[in-house]
């Protein structure tokens, strides 16, 4: 509900939290661990949050129904808030982080990549990649070691570009390390608020101004090379937005827009699976059970040497269920932020125009009123039937509402798939007494990396 007139005094409620004089300890701690930050204060304030911190007074909703509020009833007045909107620089306007006309435009064009019936013909592209990952991982049997978040990022990005573009990536040597720039500078660029200016000469805006470079190269090379090579279909990205940004009076802009919609896109959708799989390596780990009962599916489902089918693929339930579990505990896309346009009322309480609004879905999926023992890992919560009880925003790894993932089942497939095949034929273990630290950056990595042995399983 959108109240522009002024309010009752019922209403006018400010949510409790800490003084400002306690947020300066807040924000050092910040810097530090903010998932802790958030996770303390939701557990010492309840629900709503007011966090005056530094020169932004921050609101922060850690309950289903706010966030049904916000992501879904009344999207349009929460634009993309503290983070996302600094980190534009780095991304510029992609699907994203733009809004209003541009964001419905881009939207139209891409959705179409992301139709099921789309998606569903890829399955077999993704069935080869996980393959060849298997079949590159069993090179190091016997207790060789691998980055496996390293290695999941290559992954994910090879098989956006199959699915996504009809191109082979691995033909752009430096891409990995280019992206890698990208999300360092608009990590950088949200820490900062963007107070830094782009010309300042730190290491990691120089090395980013050659990502940017290098990626506006790989654009134009792409888009050149769908020109003189039509894809068959014509649904991939690339061809889609050939054809939206020929539309374009000026060829800067046209030329702008497709980087930063490519950019965007291949970010958007390969940190987060790759997040996603890193920590279900590293949580299946821990879990013999979980590991065991994996590796029987996998085998029965995978086992028979034919290439997958769909059908098969709806057959790997508690491959599935251990996913949904581990996004539970680690969702890639761990903060929510927006921004309020107008005065609004949420939960009782009066949030005015100009506001910061976070969601934090790692918090919300803790929530102990929804989630019981919630720290445990347990894919039991999402056996058959177990989630009908459950508020359906109480589990938000996707996100909510209009701007909900557009990648979720491209997403979703991608991680069964390779979760299973790996599963089938190989047992990944850390190497003992390596910390493994939860980082929240643009999505939520594992610090130092993940190195892992590989064993095949006879
Ligand atoms: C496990 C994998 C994934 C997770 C957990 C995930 C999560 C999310 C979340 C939470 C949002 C909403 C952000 C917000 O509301 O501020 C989002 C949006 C988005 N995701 Fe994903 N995503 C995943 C995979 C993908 C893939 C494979 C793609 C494909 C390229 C993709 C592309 C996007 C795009 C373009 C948006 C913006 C949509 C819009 O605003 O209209 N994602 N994702």
């Amino acid at each position: 509900m959108t109240v522009v007139q002024e309010r009752p005094a019922r209403t006018v409620r400010r949510p409790p939290g800490p003084s400002r004089a306690e947020t300066l300890s807040i924000l050092r701690r910040m810097v530090r661990n903010r998932l802790e930050v958030m996770q303390d204060v939701a557990t010492r304030y309840g629900d709503v949050t007011r966090l005056p911190l530094g020169p932004k007074t921050m609101y922060f909703f850690n309950h289903p129904e706010s966030a049904k509020h916000i992501l879904a009833d009344n999207p349009a007045n929460f634009h993309k808030g503290i983070g996302l909107v600094h980190a534009r620089r780095a991304l510029g306007d992609g699907l994203l982080t733009s809004e209003g006309d541009l964001w419905k435009k881009q939207r139209k064009t891409i959705q179409p990549v992301f139709q099921a019936k789309r998606i569903n013909r890829q399955l077999g592209a993704v069935a080869e990649e996980a393959d060849k990952l298997a079949a590159r991982l069993r090179e190091h049997a016997g207790g060789g070691v691998v980055d496996v978040r390293k290695t999941m990022t290559e992954l994910t990005l090879g098989v956006l570009g199959r699915t996504l573009l009809d191109a082979d990536l691995s033909a752009f040597k430096t891409i990995g390390e280019d992206f890698e720039a990208v999300q360092d500078q608009a990590m950088f660029e949200m820490m900062s608020l963007n107070s830094v200016p782009g010309w300042v000469p730190l290491p990691q805006q120089r090395r980013f101004r050659r990502a940017q470079a290098n990626l506006d190269r790989i654009v134009d090379q792409l888009a050149a090379d769908r020109i003189a090579r039509p894809s068959i279909d014509g649904d991939d990205v690339v061809s889609q937005l050939i054809e939206s940004t020929s539309k374009e009076s000026d060829p800067a802009a046209a030329r702008i827009r497709m980087r930063d919609e490519l950019v965007t896109l291949l970010l958007a959708g390969h940190e987060t699976t790759a997040s996603t799989l890193s920590w279900a390596f590293l949580l299946v780990d821990q879990h013999p059970e979980v590991r065991r009962r994996l590796h029987e599916e996998a085998v029965e489902v995978l086992g028979t040497g034919q290439p997958l089918t769909l059908a098969d693929m709806h057959r790997l339930t508690y491959t599935t269920q251990v996913l949904e579990e581990v996004m539970r505990l680690y969702p890639p896309v761990w903060l929510l932020p927006r921004l309020a346009v107008e005065d609004d009322e949420i939960a009782g309480y009066h949030v005015p125009a100009g506001a910061d609004v976070l969601i934090c879905p790692y918090t919300l999926h803790r929530h102990p009123d929804f989630w019981e023992d919630p720290e445990r890992f347990d894919p039991e919560r999402f056996a058959p039937g177990r989630s009908d009880r459950r508020s359906r925003y109480a589990y938000i790894p996707f996100g909510a509402g209009p701007r909900f993932c557009v990648g979720n089942s491209l997403g979703m497939m991608e991680a069964t798939i390779v979760l299973a095949t790996v599963m089938r034929d190989l047992r990944l273990t850390l190497v003992p007494g390596f910390p493994t630290v939860p980082e929240p950056q643009l999505t939520l990595r594992i610090r130092e990396g993940l190195p892992m042995a590989v064993h095949s399983i006879a």
